[in-house]
């Protein structure tokens, strides 16, 4: 885009710029129209005058920066004023180059060069960038998934659970956190191998994936043998019915352990904690109450959840019924 309210500098230029491959120039005869047409067309260089009728060439220099949004479009002023004050206040406004009028051809040209130069650069590094930040965020998703089941990891947890107790206390809604430990899964690994154990730990998982329905819920392998399913705007009783229901799926899916004591397919117990969160709840607290109330549930007899808040296993309850 060529700015000079004289018409033949205007031509001058246009003319010496498709004479060096420039597709399209755009031309304005003032620093108004200059701004508008640069909005509208946003033109891949501007050259621009500084002493124009009304705003000067400076005010145009700022606007179009502000407008650009972290874009960058190179600038070069063009003015018969040659002493150091006019460039320092050209570079200021915005500008990143100045000339001296009458500009002769070859310096132009010497200089677009170097704008181009200067502009394919960053456009390379606009890509690197996006691609870098796309590489990152897959990064993260990757660090945050378990290998062997493909659920979320331990510290894909600890995020999750940090921003729905913030969610909870929020929206002042009980929060629950189940974790479930496979029953006498060292004895399944001794008895069928390794292997076996490993297939075992995929079906749970599938399992625990398929019957988290609503779209917050979310299974997540804890570690070894042990899951943790986040349950937002589940109460202790809707979580006890969550927990008894999960029990009776994974009994219908009958997945042999011929030497487990609590049965003869594979089990889970479950430690249950439901609150709503204030500000003394956080991730540790939440896990640690799960945890102990795991650990009730496999003092208990094991094949059963128990819930730290209501000191009651699914059993237990079902008898009072
Ligand atoms: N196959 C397989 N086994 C695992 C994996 N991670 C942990 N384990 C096994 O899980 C077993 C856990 O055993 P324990 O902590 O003694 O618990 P348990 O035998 O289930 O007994 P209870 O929890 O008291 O019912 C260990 O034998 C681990 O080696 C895994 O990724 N794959």
């Amino acid at each position: 885009m060529v700015v000079d309210d004289q018409n033949s500098v205007r031509l001058a230029l246009a003319y010496e710029l498709q004479r060096s491959g420039v597709t399209e120039v755009i031309q304005a005869a003032d620093a108004e129209s200059a701004v508008a047409l640069f909005q509208q067309h946003r033109p891949d260089l501007v050259l621009l005058d500084i002493r124009l009728p009304g705003k000067s060439g400076y005010w145009v220099a700022r606007r179009i920066r502000e407008s650009e949004n972290g874009d960058w479009t190179p600038i070069i002023f063009l003015s018969g004023l040659d002493n150091d004050l006019d460039v320092w206040q050209g570079i200021e406004s915005g500008g990143d180059d100045y000339l001296v009028k009458p500009v002769k051809p070859i310096v132009l040209m010497a200089k677009l060069r170097a704008m181009q130069r200067l502009l394919d650069m960053r456009r390379r590094l606009d890509s690197m960038s996006a691609e870098l930040r796309l590489a990152n965020q897959r990064l993260n998703h990757m660090v945050e998934i378990d290998a062997l089941t493909g659920l979320t990891n331990r510290r894909g947890l600890e995020r999750l659970l940090h921003s729905e107790i913030h969610a909870a206390r929020r929206e002042q809604q009980p929060l629950t956190l189940m974790l479930c430990d496979i029953d006498f899964f060292k004895s399944y690994n001794d008895n069928l191998g390794h292997l076996a154990g490993d297939e075992c730990l995929r079906e749970v998982a599938r399992l625990l994936r398929d019957v988290c329905v609503r779209p917050r819920d979310i299974a997540t392998r804890y570690g070894g043998e042990e899951f943790a399913l986040v349950l937002p705007n589940t109460p202790r009783s809707g979580a006890m019915t969550f927990a008894r229901a999960l029990c009776s799926v994974l009994h219908k899916r009958a997945i042999a352990h011929p030497q487990s004591a609590a049965s003869p397919f594979v089990t889970l117990s479950g430690g249950i904690t439901t609150c709503i969160p204030d500000e003394n709840t956080d991730e540790e607290s939440l896990i640690m109450r799960a945890d102990h109330a795991l650990y009730a549930a496999k003092a208990e007899g094991r094949n059963r959840f128990f819930s730290f808040e209501m000191q009651m296993d699914t059993i237990e309850q079902l008898r009072m019924r």
